[in-house]
């Protein structure tokens, strides 16, 4: 039997031998990271090719069995070596350098993108084939709830489709979408955890401002927003809706929303998913 089926394994039906990630940075750490916790992939399936020493060190102690490299040739042979995924994972303006390096060799591997902005044709002409597929993740997949949108080029099999959507929605939402809408994808669920974040620490400092103490306050904010994204999950109701549900005529609320609104919240919020959209497509 090859080695590579030798080594084949099926965990939660995701058949992968072994993933080879370009790059071991936040996104490959969340990504990879939540499916080691999800048990859809263990540590000795994955490989890191990681030019920082302390990343690779991060690596190979959080995940023992975990194979890391650095970028020099016989590192990067190493790593790609039986790989039967690549993911990667690198910065997108780092990724012509990944490309021009000789050490790499893409065979017919399956290869994924993560990299903002960079089309299937960029990444095709890079890896030398097209099976190739453009994944826009975000980091809470981490935890399990993440939200991923992918689009593939010509030469991605069903099987392969299969297997991308079983690997994401091990961590989380995945939606395949065209090419054209990848920068949307990008700019709602890549970016968004930012805005996320950034809207629970506005809350919390709303909270010290009325004289809450800050941890109480990021609490009480943290799980706001929580519930409130798990309510529109799983209710199935429209968020207008349920804002409504929550103004009491004349009440706190609607007094809130009526400063958000004169403040320009939801404005912002559209035009910071406009500006993320643009960057994106200049990124490619
Ligand atoms: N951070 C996020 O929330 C998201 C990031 N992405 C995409 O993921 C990719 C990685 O982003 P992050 O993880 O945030 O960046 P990062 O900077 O945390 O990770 C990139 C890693 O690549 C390593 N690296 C640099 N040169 C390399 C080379 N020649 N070969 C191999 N590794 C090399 C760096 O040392 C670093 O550890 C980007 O293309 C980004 O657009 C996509 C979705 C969300
Ligand atoms: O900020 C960025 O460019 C990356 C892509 C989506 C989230 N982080």
């Amino acid at each position: 039997m090859p080695p590579a089926l030798i080594e084949l394994m099926t965990i939660s039906k995701l058949t992968v031998a072994k993933l080879t990630s370009v790059g071991g940075g936040q996104m490959a750490r969340a990504l990879i990271g939540g499916m080691i916790a999800k048990e859809a992939l263990s540590p000795n399936q994955i490989a890191v090719i990681e030019p920082t020493a302390s990343s690779r060190d991060w690596w190979s102690q959080t995940y023992s069995g975990c194979q890391t490299s650095g970028t020099e040739a016989s590192g990067i042979v190493a790593a790609m070596d039986n790989a039967d995924l690549v993911l990667l994972a690198v910065k997108p303006h780092v990724m012509s350098h990944v490309f021009e390096n000789e050490a790499y060799n893409f065979g017919d591997k399956l290869v994924i993108s993560i990299a903002a902005g960079l089309q299937l044709g960029t990444l095709v002409a890079g890896v030398g084939h097209d099976r190739v597929v453009r994944v826009m993740p975000n980091t809470p997949s981490l935890v399990g709830e993440g939200a991923a949108g992918f689009c593939c080029a010509d030469g991605v099999t069903p099987s392969d489709v299969d297997n991308v959507e079983k690997m994401l929605a091990s961590v989380g939402y995945v939606t395949q979408v065209s090419e054209s809408q990848m920068d949307a994808v990008t700019a709602v669920s890549g970016s968004g955890p930012a805005y996320m974040f950034l809207l629970i620490e506005a809350l919390a400092d709303g909270g010290v401002a009325e004289g809450l103490p800050r941890q109480t306050a990021l609490e009480l904010a943290t799980q706001t927003m929580l519930g409130a994204a798990k309510m529109v999950r799983d209710t199935g109701l429209h968020p207008g809706q349920l804002k409504d549900n929550v103004c009491s005529p004349g009440g706190t609320t609607i007094a809130a929303v009526r400063s958000l609104e004169q403040n320009g919240a939801r404005a912002a919020m559209i035009d910071a998913v406009a500006a993320a959209a643009r960057r994106s497509r200049e990124l490619k």
